[in-house]
């Protein structure tokens, strides 16, 4: 027994699987309900569809009963086709000049694919201070808060290091106007449903008929040599950093020094100390060619210390070590014009 959805822009329909795995335990993850929230997605950008559906048919479904669920799916295929059918009729079909999602719809999309890539979670090691699991739960909107903070352009190139199953990259790809979006991760299982995930995403992506940039999601090891050029060639870096030790932290500051002037580096743990000043002590450290700045919590958001998160905005700035040894010149030539004054007058 299967469940078909057909597709608002006629891209190939989806199929569940009666019955449906439901959520272990947590509805976030039951298949029905995301079944109805699909609908009721696709009606938000076909509103002459959302009145009758949800008069009629999204207003009384049992999502644990297979006929009402067909019923359902039944009603909104028809639906669709109609709506479909009218569009192929039109000289412009509204979908495609395709857009990006809305972000309420792309959280979706990210659970779907979450669902239909990640069948057991228990394989990823859910302790991690983002598990995949929860993603949409706080790990979203932090994301988006962060597209909210840092401006970004098509000229951006992002990388997400230590990417996980990649939805910190397929969001980023599809949210913002990144010329490319990269994620690596080591792991076997996460680097495995990473790549079910891309499949997935742009299966759902096509379906809804929306457009997200260019992405990669690589398996390996950020500190290989192979990878230095995908680092010092990014423009945005996002490291989730919270949990690596001293001996990691400074193998990426390694690579932050080939990062050209202007490129921006958001932490869970800064790589230098919040109030850096440059003295003939630490001209060797990161600090001296970057801005480290605390950026606000997530609003709601509580790590599981208890105390909310902060996050750390670094901004690669080579001036800073510039103007630190033009004064030093300066004072040097200050100090020898005192000498030479004194000793002229002695
Ligand atoms: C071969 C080998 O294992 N060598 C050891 C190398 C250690 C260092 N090199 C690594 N290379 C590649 N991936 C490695 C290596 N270290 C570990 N990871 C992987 O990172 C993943 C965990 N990731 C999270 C995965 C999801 N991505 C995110 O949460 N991204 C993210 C980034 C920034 C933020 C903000 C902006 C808020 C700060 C929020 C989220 C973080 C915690 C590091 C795990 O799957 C690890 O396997």
């Amino acid at each position: 027994m299967e469940l078909k959805l057909h597709s608002p822009v006629g891209a190939e329909p989806v199929c569940y699987t009666w019955p449906l795995i439901y959520g272990r335990g947590n509805d976030k993850h039951d298949r029905a309900t995301e079944i109805v929230d699909t609908i009721r997605w696709v009606c938000e950008d076909l509103p002459v569809l959302k009145l009758p559906l949800e008069n009629n048919i999204l207003c009384n479904y049992d999502t644990k009963s297979y006929e009402s669920m067909k019923s359902l799916c039944d009603r909104y295929n028809k639906a669709i086709d109609g709506v479909v059918a009218l569009e192929k009729g039109t000289s412009l079909p509204a979908h495609r000049t395709a857009n990006s999602p809305s972000r309420g719809l792309l959280k979706h999309i990210l659970l779907q694919t979450y669902n239909s890539s990640v069948t057991a979670p228990e394989r990823l090691n859910q302790y991690e201070p983002f598990s995949p699991e929860v993603y949409g739960e706080t790990s979203y909107d932090l994301v988006c808060q962060m597209i909210d903070h840092i401006k970004i352009s098509s000229d951006d190139i992002f990388i997400d290091l230590g990417s996980g199953v990649g939805q910190v990259v397929l969001q980023m790809a599809a949210a913002t106007s990144c010329k490319l979006c990269i994620g690596i991760e080591c792991a076997d299982v996460p680097s495995l449903y990473a790549e079910s995930m891309s499949k997935n995403f742009r299966t759902w992506m096509r379906w809804y008929g929306k457009k997200y940039g260019e992405y990669k999601l690589i398996k390996g090891d950020f500190l290989a040599e192979e990878y230095r050029e995908n680092i010092s060639q990014s423009s945005i870096v996002f490291v989730n950093n919270f949990a690596f030790g001293p001996a990691l932290d400074h193998q990426l500051k390694e690579r932050f020094a080939d990062l050209r002037d202007g490129v921006k580096i958001v932490s869970s743990k800064n790589f230098c100390s919040l109030n850096f000043r440059i003295s003939d002590r630490n001209l060797s450290d990161i600090g001296t060619i970057m801005h480290v700045s605390e950026m606000p919590p997530l609003k709601g958001s509580v790590s599981w210390t208890g105390r909310p998160f902060s996050y750390f905005l670094h901004t690669i700035d080579r001036t800073k070590l510039e103007s630190y040894f033009q004064k030093l010149k300066q004072a040097q030539l200050r100090n020898n014009e005192d000498d030479n004054n004194s000793n002229s007058t002695t």
